[in-house]
């Protein structure tokens, strides 16, 4: 008798080789993304030059001895990858150095979603759900939803989870409570430093936000501090931010297939409906909550002057980005 109740979900990660994918097929493997009765098969893609690496990794898989485990590949051609593929966790790419924004990635990275959105496309389930970790993560999500034209662009997202956990990491360390007490956070925009770490709409032990923090902090010291983040763990690590990459990405597919809380959401970067006033297409993140496999933006939120001017700008950037790779012939 089989002794799972459901029939295995198909997940392909990409970049399996490298720092995040070594922090992160391990937990999937464990149950900590679809709980602990779903069984999973693993599809691990890799350029031909990583591949033996990734071999190696799934050795170690093997001797976890995972009971949720019942298939372990590699593969370094994303077609036979991503075949039968329900979840696909789009991580292969370069990450950046010091110095660098990650927008200077667009031209190394780009190349690499429009040929992964052909092949999702090929072969891809139909309950398919992508999540891009992949630097610029929003464009590069726009760009492989644009190569795999009979998938819903709904299906393609891209990660501003881990911006959403440093923010409640940064409030709760403000305001000396936990996070399990902070709720309705919200990132807007790019996964970028011009992303909007937004506490108005936010509860802190169910007290508005905004009464327990003063402006100026909020100003000049949290926006910016979240925004850069990721540049400030390259500093002090000196390497991009691996590990925590890592559990924001479990953490957007758990919410996404699981659902969110009642009264609270989270934030993902989804193709714009146009809500918000953000151009529709557009792989922008904004607050959403999640239920039965979709999620859904949440409507009707109140946006002050000093939000709006924020989300402006970091939207400004995705269309400058959406420009760039159309010149770069990508979409
Ligand atoms: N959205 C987010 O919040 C975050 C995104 N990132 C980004 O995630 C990406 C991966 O980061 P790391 O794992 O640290 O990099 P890494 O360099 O350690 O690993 C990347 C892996 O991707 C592989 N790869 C390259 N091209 C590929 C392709 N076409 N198909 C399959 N695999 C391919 C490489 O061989 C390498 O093993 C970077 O772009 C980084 O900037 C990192 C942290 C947070
Ligand atoms: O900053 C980087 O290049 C890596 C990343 O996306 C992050 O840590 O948020």
């Amino acid at each position: 008798m089989n002794a799972h109740a459901s029939a295995p979900v198909t997940i392909t990660v990409t970049g399996a080789a490298g720092q995040i994918g070594y922090a992160l097929l391990f937990r999937i493997a464990s149950g900590a993304m679809l709980g602990p009765d779903v069984p999973v098969k693993l599809n691990l893609l890799e350029i031909p030059q990583a591949a033996q690496a990734a071999e190696g990794t799934v050795l170690e898989l093997m001797d976890c001895a995972f009971p949720l485990v019942t298939g372990l590949e590699v593969f370094d051609d994303p077609f036979k990858a991503f075949d039968g593929a329900n979840i696909a966790m789009l991580v292969g790419s370069r990450p950046r150095g010091p110095g660098m924004e990650r927008a200077d990635l667009l031209s190394a990275n780009g190349g690499i979603f429009s040929v992964q959105g052909k092949a999702l496309n090929a072969g891809a389930a139909d309950d398919l759900k992508v999540v891009v970790v992949g630097n610029p993560a929003n464009t590069n999500a726009l760009i492989a939803a644009s190569h795999a034209k009979d998938i819903p662009a709904s299906r393609f997202t891209a990660l501003t989870r881990l911006d959403h956990d440093r923010a409640l990491a940064q409030l709760s360390a403000k305001t000396g409570t936990p996070v399990s007490e902070i709720k309705r956070l919200t990132i807007w925009g790019n996964h970028s430093a011009t992303q909007y770490p937004d506490i108005s709409h936010a509860t802190v032990a169910g007290r508005p936000a905004i009464e327990l923090v003063d402006q100026q902090w909020l100003a000049d010291e949290y926006i910016p501090r979240v925004a850069k983040r990721g540049a400030e763990i390259i500093s002090v690590r000196g390497g991009s931010s691996a590990a925590s990459a890592a559990n924001a990405a479990l953490e957007h597919m758990r919410s996404w297939v699981q659902g969110t809380s009642d009264g609270d959401w989270t934030s993902m970067a989804v193709p714009s409906d146009g809500s918000y006033g953000v151009p529709e297409g557009l792989v922008s993140s904004f607050p959403v909550t999640t239920a039965n496999g979709d999620y859904s933006i949440v409507p009707n939120l109140e946006i002050s002057e000093f939000s709006r001017a924020r989300i402006d700008a970091s939207v400004a950037e995705l269309e400058s980005e959406r420009s760039a790779v159309a010149e770069l012939g990508l979409l």
